[in-house]
């Protein structure tokens, strides 16, 4: 009788055999964290390790990876943990991942803007990008490399020009800006933080992160002036966070949470429990701009249905209409680097 997968993979791990090409399916995930011996990675890998809908976690960086790996592979949770440093060793990091993680690249300092950091990301974004295309195209891609109004539509160009692109399989993790607003917003109000749900729609940079205060559940009151206050907040957190760390990086263990969130909504779709998550994706939810930030409801094959930002305040809908010129400078410039190139 044919074992299933996820048997296969652990029993190879306690034989010592090596495992050439186990085939991936919904009932054993691989999770692939590209950029696992960072500052979000390495928390996001201990966070996706005792996720117990992961089977086998796949870490990969350029540097230090081996560390990383023994240090994760003896937390007593069943996910099996491998190895993989430096690019040679990429194709079998990604090779029939389920879904895989980017937060590979390098974090803001003090006095730059996300999109600064274009320069050094986008090459490493596009670089990835083309040998997921080659060795897992089916998989999720779920890009928290910044800036993500840009490293989206990269990797989306790649994926185009290897021929293999879906737009319901590419994803700007935008769960942080849902966090902290849930965050901000059940601190202000006195409210349950577990029960608090505040959507975020657009993009992953200053004015293009809208919070949708309007739609909080529970259904919320907010005068005119808290928004003024939070709304603001919520766009320049990851600021007050780079400011904070004065040198040392941008957010990474509210976004490890974040992005451990968002993993496992990826997963459990492909397990075929639909939810609801924002993330930036391929959307014709708004006119005029190509990608686009709402609630979507996830499953077996990524974006299952685009929800659209839903009734807003007539402040929201201001903020939504000044985002898109932004984001359709953003990117364009995502897709000129990949076209150009
Ligand atoms: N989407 C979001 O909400 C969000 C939130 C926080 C940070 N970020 C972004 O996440 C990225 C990572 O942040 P960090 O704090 O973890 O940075 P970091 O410098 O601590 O870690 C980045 C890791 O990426 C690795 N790396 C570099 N090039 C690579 C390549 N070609 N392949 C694989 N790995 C590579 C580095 O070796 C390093 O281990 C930054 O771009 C940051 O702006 C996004
Ligand atoms: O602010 C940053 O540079 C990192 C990230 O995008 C964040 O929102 O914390």
């Amino acid at each position: 009788m044919a074992l299933p997968a996820k048997n296969l993979v652990q029993a190879a791990a306690t034989s010592g055999l090596r495992v050439v090409s186990v085939r991936h399916s919904s009932q054993a995930p691989k999770v692939a964290l590209l950029g696992a011996a960072g500052g979000i990675g390495q928390p996001l890998g201990l966070l996706l390790k005792q996720d117990p809908l992961v089977a086998h976690l796949a870490l990969y960086d350029v540097v230090n990876t081996p560390g990383v790996a023994a240090d994760l592979s003896h937390i007593d949770s069943n996910a099996k943990v491998t190895a993989h440093t430096g690019p040679k060793e990429l194709f079998a990091a990604v090779e029939n991942a389920d879904v895989i993680v980017i937060p590979a690249g390098v974090p803001r300092k003090p006095g730059m803007t996300r999109d600064d950091l274009f320069n050094t990301n986008a090459g490493i974004v596009r670089d990835l990008a083309a040998v997921i295309a080659k060795a897992s195209p089916k998989a999720l891609i779920a890009i928290i490399t910044n800036p993500v109004n840009s490293t989206v539509p990269i990797a989306s160009e790649v994926l185009k020009k290897a021929g293999v692109y879906d737009p319901k399989r590419v994803f700007g993790v935008t769960t942080l800006d849902v966090v902290r607003s849930q965050a901000f917003v059940s601190e202000l109000k006195g409210l349950d933080a577990s029960k608090t749900v505040v959507p975020v729609v657009g993009g992953h940079a200053g004015i293009t992160i809208i919070p949708l205060l309007s739609q909080t559940k529970p259904a919320t009151k907010f005068t005119d002036d808290e928004i003024a206050k939070l709304t603001p907040r919520i766009q320049d957190a990851g600021t007050e966070v780079v400011n904070a760390k004065a040198g040392a990086g941008s957010a990474t263990l509210s976004m490890a949470l974040a992005g451990a969130r968002f993993a496992n909504a990826l997963v459990r779709g492909i397990k075929g429990e639909k939810n609801v998550q924002c993330a930036y994706v391929a959307s014709d939810a708004v006119k005029g701009v190509e990608y686009f930030s709402t609630p979507v409801e996830l499953g077996p094959n990524g974006v299952e249905k685009i929800l659209g930002v839903g009734k807003v305040s007539a402040y929201e809908q201001k903020l939504i209409d000044a985002s898109v010129a932004e984001l359709n400078k953003n990117i364009a410039k995502g897709v000129a680097f990949v076209k150009g190139n």
